[in-house]
């Protein structure tokens, strides 16, 4: 049975990568994906505008909605603040059991609690099964037409508090139109967007974020 791209890139990461080092794993990732296969991580040059949106939120509880192979989970989890955590989702669980053992590699499982099913299904239950009072970051980057409903599902749960962060990837390419035109017409939130390129590609792309009023 001949190895999936997602199982190539982890086992590059295992040969080449500093165990226990975050830094050296997002860069044998990105090496990887430039160089031999393309593959969906937010990549360095998006990935810029994830650390410096972290860096102004210094969450203490972050959601992250797409986990694939845990490029973006080390990311986030490699700037938290001691005792803060990072909560990902995953659907497809060969990405989450890819995903696991990045995580692990890198040394963030400590802070990092991977959750496998989907959206919709696992947002409600972050309160009383996962011990979340409210999310001060997001990190959208699942399925485009989850964006908007997972937003709105968000609300609906009481996960967000007034000056809660939104980041979305993909606004460009693939595009994610109904929600940017719910989340810019929402008065409830103040957006930004950043415009960037696709991860490894000379394609143009960008990011956006929500930032929450109450
Ligand atoms: O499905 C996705 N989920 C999350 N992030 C993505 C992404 O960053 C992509 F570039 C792409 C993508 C895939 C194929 C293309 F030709 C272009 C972009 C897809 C996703
Ligand atoms: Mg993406």
């Amino acid at each position: 049975m001949n190895q999936s791209k997602e199982q190539r890139i982890l086992n590059f990461v295992l040969q080449n990568a500093v165990r226990g080092d975050p830094c050296s794993v997002l860069d044998t990732i990105d090496k990887y994906c430039s160089q031999k296969e393309w593959a969906m991580n937010v990549g360095d040059e998006k990935g810029l505008i994830l650390d410096k949106t972290l860096e102004e939120v210094n969450p203490s509880v972050a959601l992250e909605l797409g986990t694939y192979c845990g490029y973006s989970a080390v990311r986030i989890a490699r700037l938290l603040k001691p005792g803060a955590r990072l909560l990902t989702v995953e659907f497809n669980p060969e990405f989450a059991a890819i995903a696991k053992q990045m995580i692990e590699f890198a040394g963030v499982q400590d802070k990092v609690k991977l959750l496998e099913g989907p959206s919709e299904e696992i947002i409600p239950q972050l309160k009383k099964k996962y011990e979340v009072g409210t999310l001060d970051f997001v990190f959208l980057d699942h399925w485009k037409d989850r964006y908007t409903p997972d937003t709105i599902l968000l609300q609906e749960c009481n996960l967000l508090k007034k000056g809660s962060v939104l980041l979305a990837d993909n606004i460009i390419v693939p595009g994610a139109p109904e929600f940017i035109n719910y989340i810019r017409n929402n008065p409830r939130f103040q957006c930004t967007n950043y415009p960037s390129h696709l991860e490894y590609m000379k394609v143009v792309d960008a990011m956006e974020k929500a930032v929450f009023l109450g």
